[in-house]
């Protein structure tokens, strides 16, 4: 079984960014929603991006932006990717991946089949879909450390790209690999001591555990 590909998100910082790089993480996240804990200025995305150019993918994390922010932030950080952890339609979708010519990843909250079968409407809008846990009403949309029942997505055969994110740990990451065989993994509190905080030995745990996880 091939290694998942992992996304360190909510990188605020520099050190944070380094051990996601030496853990060789794929993807770093950079938040950009002010009711984040983790949320980042486009000057100081923009910083973080200079340090990862080459050395680790930059995603920006939205939740439904209007162009101007999201326009600000993708030249300043020169992101590789959106990420819309919003209620953006397929059409928002297409038209931002169209307007901006990066890849666009969208977040989609599971908490039932229902909600996994919404995917295939994103086909040929966006480039790779993230399964991720449904959040209390009045909370935020992401990041907040839940998980969902990984059965509703083991498997998954869908005409996307897809990820696993909500909740992972670096304890409980190498059995939702096994379980669900997702070719992307994608976690943000699961690697902090505290809300925003990055844990570079979390990180490097949790890179470890992925790794282990094809070795069976
Ligand atoms: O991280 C945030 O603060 C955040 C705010 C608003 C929307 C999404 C947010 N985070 C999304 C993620 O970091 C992940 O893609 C995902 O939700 C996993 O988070 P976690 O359960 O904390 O690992």
């Amino acid at each position: 079984m091939p290694t998942a590909a992992i996304k360190i998100c909510g990188i605020s910082t520099g050190d944070a960014l380094e051990a996601a790089i030496r853990a060789r993480a794929a993807h770093a996240g950079f938040v950009f929603f002010p009711k984040s804990p983790r949320n980042v200025t486009p000057g100081e995305a923009a910083a973080l991006a200079e340090r990862a150019q080459g050395r680790i993918g930059r995603v920006g994390l939205f939740v439904d932006a209007d162009d101007a922010a999201i326009s600000e932030a993708v030249a300043g950080a020169r992101l590789d990717a959106l990420q819309l952890h919003g209620s953006e339609s397929p059409e928002r979708a297409a038209q931002l991946r169209a307007r901006f010519g990066i890849a666009v990843w969208k977040a989609l909250s599971v908490a039932t089949a229902e909600d996994t079968a919404r995917a295939a409407s994103y086909a040929g809008a966006v480039d790779l879909v993230l399964f991720d846990a449904k959040t209390p009403k009045g909370t935020l949309p992401g990041g907040m450390g839940l998980s969902f029942d990984w059965n509703l997505v083991a498997n998954w055969k869908g005409p996307i790209a897809w990820g696993l994110a909500g909740g992972l740990t670096p304890d409980n990451v190498a059995e939702a690999i096994r379980l669900t065989r997702t070719p992307l993994v994608d976690t943000s509190s699961g690697v902090e001591s505290a809300p925003g905080v990055k844990d570079g030995g979390r990180i490097q745990a949790f890179a470890e555990a992925v790794r282990g996880a094809s070795d069976f």
